[in-house]
């Protein structure tokens, strides 16, 4: 890869120079001010790691698991639209990367190939990210090709009524993102021709349904019998709220602080969130994980493991399937070094008492 890029940070900036600046604008930005974007990273390094010493460390073992499917590490891809803006495999290629390091792929609604080509990509877990179009009839069929296709599991994006204001795209005129899963069953042609703005916006604004709402799960439930995950929880209430409507995974997350600007950092909300489910489901997290160490903190803080967003596609634009297996690979050696460093051989090792929060801090005070 161009620059030999020793970390994540390192590879954004490849892909930078690899990308158009619309594209890559999309790619990075978030909302407003971007006042969470920075937040999601920056969070992340309020937390402390409190490391143990003299613990036979000469193995360890980063093997985990989620809803009963095996992972390398307990790192997920999630799930980002429009790969092919990115590099020209597009999901293909991120599929086959996620295959190529033993872990989940989730999806997106909004994917640049379809569904079909995915599946028939490589034999691996994958999970497929729903948005609930108001053309409701839409979003049962891919629900059901997904299912017909062998994927594991739907996640529900529950954080998008509508979409927030990212205002590259808009000074950009980001152009509508053409996700092969609609062909034949929705048409462009009236967006790309009107003027001015994001058409991303306009797009998603006029496709998704704001009304979606918790007895929509129901709804959901009928069409489907695999597990659903909601993403996009920052709450205790809402978690309490998935748990009692019956889902099998909750996804902490901001939308990588895209959606609602000055909402709190991911890693921040996530014990409570944690505590407040008493262990009913899994919590997975995402945003602002660029470090093994964040992997660490996040495990330690309760999930069960993390998925991260951006620098997939960061690794696609820089180097296709190689550049996304290299951003996983570079994520697994720092969290096994963290984890040796640490004394953790192995996933389960990883508690609470190996991390310090500004509330612990705090505490420590009083
Ligand atoms: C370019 C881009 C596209 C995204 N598209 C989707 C999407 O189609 N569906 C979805 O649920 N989340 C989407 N997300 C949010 C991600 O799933 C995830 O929550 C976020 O990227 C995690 O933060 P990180 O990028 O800091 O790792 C997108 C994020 C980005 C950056
Ligand atoms: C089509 C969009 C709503 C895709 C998305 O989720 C995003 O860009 O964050």
């Amino acid at each position: 890869m161009a620059g030999d890029p020793t970390n994540l940070k390192e590879i954004e900036e490849v892909a930078r120079q690899c990308l158009p600046k619309m594209f890559y604008d999309f790619f990075r930005g978030g909302a407003e001010d971007e006042f969470t974007l920075r937040e999601n990273v920056d969070a992340f390094q309020r937390i402390r790691i409190n490391p143990r010493v003299l613990i036979d460390v000469s193995n360890i073992n980063m093997s985990s698991s989620f809803l009963g499917f095996n992972l390398s590490a307990p790192i997920l891809v999630a799930p980002t639209s429009g790969h092919k803006l990115a590099h020209p495999q597009g999901e293909v290629a991120t599929a086959r990367a996620a295959a190529a390091c033993n872990t989940i792929m989730v999806q997106s609604f909004s994917s640049s190939c379809t569904i079909e080509e995915v599946a028939s990509s490589c034999n691996a877990v994958r999970f497929f990210q729903l948005y609930v179009y108001k053309r409701r009839d839409i979003s049962a069929l891919l629900v059901q090709r997904a299912e017909s296709c062998g994927f594991k599991a739907i996640v529900l994006t529950a954080d998008t009524p509508r979409i927030g204001r990212r205002e590259a795209d808009i000074k950009n005129k980001m152009i509508a993102i053409k996700s092969s899963n609609l062909d034949g069953l929705l048409s462009y042609d009236a967006i790309s021709a009107r003027d001015g703005g994001s058409k991303l916006e306009t797009f998603a604004n006029e496709t998704i349904d704001p009304s979606l709402c918790w007895k929509d799960i129901g709804w959901l439930k009928s069409i489907t019998k695999l597990p659903i995950l909601i993403k996009g929880i920052l709450s205790v209430e809402d978690a309490r709220k998935a748990v009692e409507v019956g889902v099998s995974g909750i996804i902490v997350s901001n939308h990588g602080a895209r959606q609602l600007d000055h909402v709190p950092a991911t890693i921040s909300v996530l014990e409570e969130v944690v505590k407040g489910i008493d262990g009913a489901v899994p919590v997975l997290i995402d945003g602002g994980i660029r470090r093994g160490t964040d992997v660490f903190k996040s495990i330690a803080l309760g999930a069960k493991a993390v998925m991260i967003g951006r620098p997939i596609i960061y690794g696609l634009a820089a180097n296709g399937e190689e550049g996304a297996i290299k951003v996983i690979q570079m994520l697994k050696n720092e969290l096994e070094l963290t984890m040796a460093l640490a004394g953790c051989p192995t996933v389960k090792d990883i508690t609470r008492s190996h991390v310090q929060t500004p509330t612990d801090r705090f505490r420590s005070l009083l």
